[in-house]
């Protein structure tokens, strides 16, 4: 669906975007990740054709982005970071305007409209003034703008920037939802959303691609992903010395704590779950044992890793 090849643009002297592939196939609802200043409005914004790129090409349903840009951008519905909206305008009437923009004629623009007021869940304010709408509904017209013509595919900038949790929560089912018959590409800081909702994850950083996998495969490669924690009344230099020679541990840190007792921090390789070993040599040795348990690694630790500047 889409199919983007070594793309790139630059803003004076600044890079923003630093040739980068990769593609999206149909029925995917993939997040793209960065921190701010990534590059990701940049991409989203050529990609959606708003913005002529450096270098490099991009395909959206087979149509070359930029020189058939009309037949791309009719398979495309494009939700940007901050909605422009016409805020002197009731809700139906603005969604009916957009439509015929997006060359709709008049009965097709009845139903998608009908059709968009009830998929958004905008039916009740559906004759109020954008003006007077929360940040939710105004969301929700967003996003109904955004497939009136009936995209194949959707990218949204940041849906639930500025959302509350509630808000956020109706926006991420209704996207899941309309990810069962589109293809999605949507940008967002909140990473337990995207392990929630994306089958495949794109980290961009520095206007370079870093990742692109699944989040468990993302998981399960990262370099920190095996943790376990332990808490042990014991001398920490012997006891750090005891774990680092169990097998597949990589490295061994401490912290002394209240009383006596110092928390461990065991790096293991990843797959490795070490607690039944720690626990049995803290048996051996007779160390008093308060805690221990694995840290799961999460989409937020890989993120972390993968853009921290140190
Ligand atoms: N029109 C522009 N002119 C000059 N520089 C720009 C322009 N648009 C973006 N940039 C710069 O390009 C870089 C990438 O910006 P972009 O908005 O794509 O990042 P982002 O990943 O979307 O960040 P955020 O998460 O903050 O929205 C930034 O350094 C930004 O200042």
């Amino acid at each position: 669906m889409i199919e983007v090849q070594q793309l790139s643009k630059r803003f004076a002297r600044h890079e923003a975007v630093r040739g980068i592939s990769f593609s999206v196939d149909r029925g995917e609802i993939v997040g793209f990740l960065g921190p701010n200043g990534a590059g990701k409005t940049t991409t989203l914004r050529m990609l959606t054709g708003y913005l002529p790129p450096t270098s490099g090409s991009a395909q959206v349903a087979g149509f070359d982005i930029f020189r058939q840009s009309l037949e791309a951008r009719k398979r495309i519905g494009y939700m940007p970071e901050n909605v422009p909206l016409y805020e002197d305008m009731r809700v139906r009437e603005y969604l009916k305007f957009r439509a015929r923009l997006k060359g709709l004629n008049s009965k097709q623009t009845r139903q998608r409209v009908g059709e968009m007021l009830e998929t958004c869940g905008l039916e009740a304010v559906r004759r109020k003034m954008i003006k007077t709408l929360s940040k939710g509904y105004r969301q929700r017209v967003g996003l109904a703008d955004s497939l009136v013509h009936n995209p194949d595919l959707l990218i949204l900038d940041e849906p639930t920037n500025g959302l509350d949790p509630n808000q956020i929560r109706q926006i991420r089912e209704l996207i899941k939802r309309l990810a069962e018959s589109h293809t999605v590409l949507v940008s967002t800081h909140i990473l337990s959303e995207v392990e929630m909702t994306c089958n495949r994850v794109i980290i961009i950083d520095g206007g370079k691609i870093k990742a692109a996998d699944t989040p468990t495969n993302l998981i399960n490669q990262m370099r920190s992903a095996g943790r376990v924690h332990v808490e042990l009344q014991a001398d920490a230099e012997v006891a750090s010395g005891a774990i680092s020679r169990l097998d597949r541990v990589k490295k061994v840190s401490s912290e002394a704590l209240d009383e006596g007792w110092t928390r461990f921090t065991v790096w293991v390789d990843s797959g490795t779950d070490a607690r039944e070993r720690i626990n049995n040599l803290a048996a051996q040795y007779g160390w008093p044992l308060r805690s221990l348990y694995r840290h799961e690694a999460t989409l937020e630790d890989v993120f972390v890793e993968l853009t921290r500047k140190d």
